[in-house]
């Protein structure tokens, strides 16, 4: 039996962290200013949107969310991001994903100030994390979620074989950068990936991250005994229950230690946007936050 990786209870320890900082910030009359985007109505994306605002008011980060119709124009939005640039009061903006489809999703990310860009989306961001810089700089938050759940539960990743499915720039993308960053060798494995392939790259894994969309594509038969299993994928099936990429009920059997969904992945997102939040209004602001404060 695997042992549970419980996202829940690390998200919660890691807010607290959050908070903690906050009020380091506050002692230099710096309040941490979010800005979130959503265009349309797409249902989890209310959802999603809603939780991020309770998130931060609860850790004393300041968040407005600004919602727009699904038939605004791109460059309504883009002029929208310009002024939250120009804002002194605003540390970091995001625009809720996915977009309606006549937006282009990489106009809208590069219309971002690097310097305010939570989701680590900029393509200047990215670079920086493919070229392996030093120092702080905004990453995705579901991947760099992902990497603070395996540290707290003292996953080894040097040396060790990963693999990761799916190649958002959302997720397994920077997966790939920040894994290989700690010196795991690690495969990127997506749709055109021949079956025969996954399956056999899979089976050879220490540490498998997938986040594909695509409900229980791992079975029992792609994980080797005492493989870390995470799984990012949230799909909602036709009567509301939540399954995620990974078949729980056969693979966690095999595994050495699994995240559920719901309850795994998922609430380390909006916890790992905090986190972010606060490192971008510390840079901001030239405030030196505690040592060592994300070792959670
Ligand atoms: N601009 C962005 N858009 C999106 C991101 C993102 O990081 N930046 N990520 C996802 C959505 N997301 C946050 O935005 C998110 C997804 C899931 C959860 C979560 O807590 N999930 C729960 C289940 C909740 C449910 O019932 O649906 C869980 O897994 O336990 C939080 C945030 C896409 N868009």
């Amino acid at each position: 039996m695997a042992e549970l990786i419980d996202g829940r209870l690390i998200a919660k320890e890691l807010r607290a962290a959050v908070k903690a900082q906050v009020e380091v910030l506050q002692g230099y009359n710096v309040v941490p200013g979010l800005a979130v985007i959503l265009v349309g109505d797409d249902p989890a994306s209310e959802i999603y949107v809603r939780n991020k605002g309770r998130a931060a008011e609860k850790v004393g980060v300041a968040a407005q969310t600004i919602r727009y119709a699904a038939d605004l124009s791109e460059a309504e939005v883009i002029a929208k991001i310009a002024e939250l640039n120009a804002d002194p009061a605003i540390d970091a903006i995001l625009v809720q994903s996915p977009l309606p489809e006549h937006m282009n999703e990489q106009h809208i990310q590069e219309a971002i100030s690097p310097e305010k860009d939570v989701d680590g989306f900029h393509p200047e961001n990215v670079g920086k994390l493919f070229a392996n810089r030093h120092g702080f700089f905004p990453v995705a938050n579901t991947p760099r979620g992902v990497m603070t759940m395996l540290h707290h539960e003292h996953v080894e990743l040097a040396g060790k074989n990963a693999v990761v499915v799916g190649r958002s720039v959302l997720v397994g993308t920077p997966m790939f950068a920040l894994l290989q960053r700690e010196n795991a060798t690690v495969s990127l494995l997506h749709k055109y990936t021949p079956d025969a392939l996954r399956h056999q790259l899979l089976r050879q894994a220490d540490i498998i991250v997938v986040a594909t969309g695509v409900p229980e594509l791992i079975k029992a038969e792609d994980v080797q005994p005492g493989a870390v299993v995470i799984d990012v994928g949230i799909n909602r099936m036709e009567d509301g229950h939540l399954v995620g990429d990974v078949d729980f009920a056969a693979v966690e059997p095999i595994a050495g230690k699994i995240t559920p969904v719901p309850g795994g992945v998922g609430p380390m997102t909006i916890a790992t946007l905090l986190e972010t939040t606060v490192e971008l209004a510390a840079q901001h602001h030239d405030v030196t936050l505690e040592a060592g404060w994300q070792n959670i």
